[in-house]
């Protein structure tokens, strides 16, 4: 089973991304998709990504228990830690979305949400190693929350995602949130080139990691933390 954690609290987007992320397995792979009870509605800056990273480990150390794990918020918040207290693969829609994305191009943008977020979308580029594929961020400039309420954001996000090809030179297209995973399949169509999701993109990546029998090392950096109390709150979180 795949755990698929939205670090933001909104059960919509949640439901959402299970949708999404159903889709992309095969029939021997289930999938479930969680919120933690505790965090931002959603993940707009530093701040937010900061604050949803104790629920998210949350989901990832307690509640139902999981083969692997999907981290669905772009900025790929917690990774690392969660790769330290994880019981099997944990993968950030934004490493496989992009890493996906050069296998079907030489080139790509990503589309994403507030242009304050794009400096996060650029230094996971460099750390993931995919500059050379990278032609730029956009940004639709739609918060995340109005991505399902406002009639006007899929016209702004196909406006950037037509920019990508024709001012860019994108080949393909990554959608810069997991909000957007319910667009891909339409905006394939519609710019007819390939549209990576990172809902999908990360899922597939794990289900394929554990039919590999494969898991995160545990020599080395993604070793367990070191025992030690934590104070205060955490422990109530069951983070100590
Ligand atoms: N760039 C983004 O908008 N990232 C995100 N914020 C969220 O709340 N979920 C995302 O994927």
């Amino acid at each position: 089973m795949i755990k698929v954690v939205n670090p933001n609290t909104t059960e919509s987007m949640t439901r959402s991304i299970e949708a999404s992320a159903r889709r992309a397995v095969g029939p021997g792979t289930s999938v479930i998709a969680v919120s933690p009870a505790m965090g931002p509605v959603s993940i707009e800056s530093h701040y937010d990504e900061a604050l949803s990273v104790p629920g998210l480990l949350t989901e990832i150390t307690g509640g139902a228990s999981a083969d692997g794990y999907v981290i669905a918020c772009f900025g790929d918040p917690g990774l690392d830690a969660a790769r330290e207290v994880a019981s099997g693969p944990v993968v950030g829609i934004a490493e496989a979305a992009m890493r996906a994305a050069t296998y079907l191009g030489r080139s790509f943008t990503v589309v994403t949400t507030l242009a304050r977020t794009t400096g996060r979308a650029q230094e996971l580029v460099d750390r993931y190693g995919v500059r050379p594929y990278c032609r730029n961020v956009r940004a639709c400039d739609v918060p995340v929350l109005e991505l399902e309420t406002d009639p006007g954001a899929r016209g702004r996000i196909v406006a950037e995602c037509r920019a990508a090809l024709e001012t860019d030179g994108a080949e393909v297209i990554v959608l810069g949130c997991a909000g957007m995973a319910d667009l891909c399949t339409a905006l394939t169509a519609e710019l007819g080139v390939p549209v990576v999701d990172g809902v999908a993109a990360a899922v597939a990546a794990v289900e394929g990691l554990l039919r590999l029998g494969l898991g995160t090392s545990r020599s080395g950096e993604y070793a367990p933390p070191p025992s030690k109390p934590y104070q205060g709150a955490l422990a109530h979180f069951g983070l100590a």
